[in-house]
């Protein structure tokens, strides 16, 4: 009777032991956690800002960044925290009006005030590039060009923020700036890691970059293999440890707008009596044309003429096929100086791996809505551009009557530009088209040069890989967790074991 007492009591005591133990335990991994989590969380942030001016040929549109400042050098943390479309066309169009453009860019440098905290003012970089329109200003005046970047030089330098300079990028800075940004944004540039980290990671391939907009378009990318041939197009980087040879070439003169004042100047007839029958138009779609206006552009003039009236109408036709004729006459493919070109005697590499297309590429896919399926046939887009190029205007624009009326007309010309622009002008395939992703932004960021030139300038990419710790946060926290669970296992048992082997036994018996 004492016996059986006795080891009731043994295994009471016991029973609560293991119970006190495993409660120790839960409370020693636990507290193990959270101070290694405290112990990594990153302190208190210090941040700094940037701000870019886009000065395009249609517009300028401001975009203000913020990055943590402990973190300047890793890859993904510049945050784009604001973008302000100036009101008003591109600045080159203000060259004969100089003196609007005191007051041009004052809404938008407002905001910046009150985005930017007033004691970073001082420190936040604002840079200001211009585009195609100023490229082609600066063609055919030099010195209107410089004095409207001296007028937009003047306005920004009356605000309290560190005025960097205006200038006018060259297309080879806009493309390369392009493909830096969308890489950069995709994390293109840092190895993909292995294993939660552990193993060395693998160099990814990057994404090339086409942008198109009013004036100029840019194509960029990596190609297969090196060649010798025409150097001018190509850019060699070092960043993040790793080097690359990125083929670039900006077509002045093949952004939609100036593609379609060409196109224009080109299908005016002298004989036509002033009326330009146009497939790329909507049936039952009438505009007036200036012919003095036309011929102002650097673009339109190789097709110059004296024609016997001052202003035309263009009367649409609405068909794909004839609009697709008529837009690959403006691509010259009959000479070719290297191995293999773009058109117009421009060097161009077979395109390779994947692209993303932004700016109006975007734009006008998103209207035509087919930016929603990932992968798109240049099948399908073919046939949405037949479809849609047939629709009579009245119904287009009943349809769509929330659309500005000048991007809603030239929509078909647009669909049909960009099909023959990836097709004959780049050399797409039915294959490598479903490799375009038409993209407006990378989780909040817009796709552009803008970014890659603030990086660029700020020093923001370094030229080797940056020491850091060699397991990330997460990973280290889930080794943590991992290990002292185990260690609290093997306490457990270990303790069971040690006081008691016989009960331990016994009850797996
Ligand atoms: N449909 C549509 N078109 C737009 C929109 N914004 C701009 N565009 C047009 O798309 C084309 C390209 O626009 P942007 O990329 O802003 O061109 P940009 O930067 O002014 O011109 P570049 O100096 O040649 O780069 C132009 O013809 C614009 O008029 C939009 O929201 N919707
Ligand atoms: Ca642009």
């Amino acid at each position: 009777m004492e016996g059986t007492k006795d080891s009731n009591v043994k295994r009471f005591c016991s029973q609560h032991i293991l119970v006190i133990l495993g409660f120790s335990s839960v409370i020693a991994v636990t507290a193990l956690i959270a101070v290694g989590l405290s112990q990594n969380k990153p302190l208190p942030e210090n941040f700094k800002y940037g701000i870019v001016l886009d000065a395009g040929s249609t517009h300028t549109n401001l975009y203000i960044y913020k990055w943590p400042a402990e973190k300047k050098n890793n890859t993904g943390v510049v945050q784009e925290v604001e973008e302000c479309k100036v009101k008003g066309p591109g600045v080159a169009k203000y060259s004969n009006k100089l003196h609007a453009l005191e007051t041009y860019l004052i809404a938008c440098m407002e905001r910046c005030k009150n985005v930017v905290p007033r004691s970073l003012h001082p420190e936040t970089p604002v840079y200001l590039g211009a585009t195609a329109g100023m490229r082609l200003l600066r063609m055919q005046n030099e010195h209107l060009a410089h004095s409207v970047l001296d007028e937009v030089a003047k306005s920004l330098s009356e605000y309290s923020f560190d005025f960097q300079g205006a200038r006018i990028l060259s297309g080879q800075e806009e493309g390369a700036y392009g493909w830096i940004t969308i890489n950069y944004l995709l994390g293109k540039f840092v190895e993909k890691s292995k294993w939660l980290g552990l193993m060395a990671g693998e160099r990814q391939s990057t994404f090339g970059a086409m942008d198109l907009g009013g004036a100029s378009t840019q194509i960029t990318f990596a190609p297969e293999s090196h060649t010798a041939e025409s150097p001018d197009n190509f850019i060699n980087f070092r960043l993040y440890g790793k080097d690359y040879s990125v083929y670039t070439h900006s077509f002045l003169c093949y952004g939609k707008d100036e593609a379609l004042q060409q196109k224009l100047a080109k299908d005016i007839e002298v004989s036509s009596n002033g009326i330009l029958k146009d497939p790329c138009f909507h049936l039952g779609y009438a505009k007036l044309v200036n012919v003095s206006k036309l011929y102002t552009s650097p673009c339109a003039k190789r097709y110059e003429k004296t024609l016997p009236f001052d202003e035309f109408q263009i009367q649409g036709t609405g068909n794909y096929q004839q609009c697709r004729q008529s837009v690959l006459e403006l691509f010259n493919t009959s000479y070719c100086p290297y191995s293999q070109c773009a058109f117009n005697g421009i060097f161009l590499p077979p395109v390779k791996g994947n692209f993303g297309a932004f700016s109006a590429f975007y734009f006008v896919m998103q209207f035509l809505n087919l930016t929603s399926t990932k992968v798109i046939s240049q099948e399908m887009m073919s046939e949405t551009m037949r479809k849609y190029c047939s629709r009579p205007w009245q119904e287009v624009r009943t349809s769509f009557p929330e659309v500005h009326e000048k991007f809603l007309s030239e929509y078909c010309f647009a669909g049909t530009y960009i099909l023959s622009l990836l097709l004959q002008g780049y050399h797409f395939t039915d294959s490598s088209f479903k490799d375009i992703e038409f993209m407006r932004e990378i989780e909040g960021n817009s796709a552009g040069w803008t970014l890659g030139y603030m990086l660029n300038l700020t020093n923001m990419i370094p030229a080797e890989q940056p020491v850091t710790a060699p397991l990330s946060h997460s990973t280290y926290v889930f080794l943590m967790v991992l290990f002292s669970l185990i260690l609290a296992v093997a306490l457990i048992i270990g303790l069971v074991v040690f006081k008691n082997p016989s009960y331990f036994w016994k009850e797996m018996v």
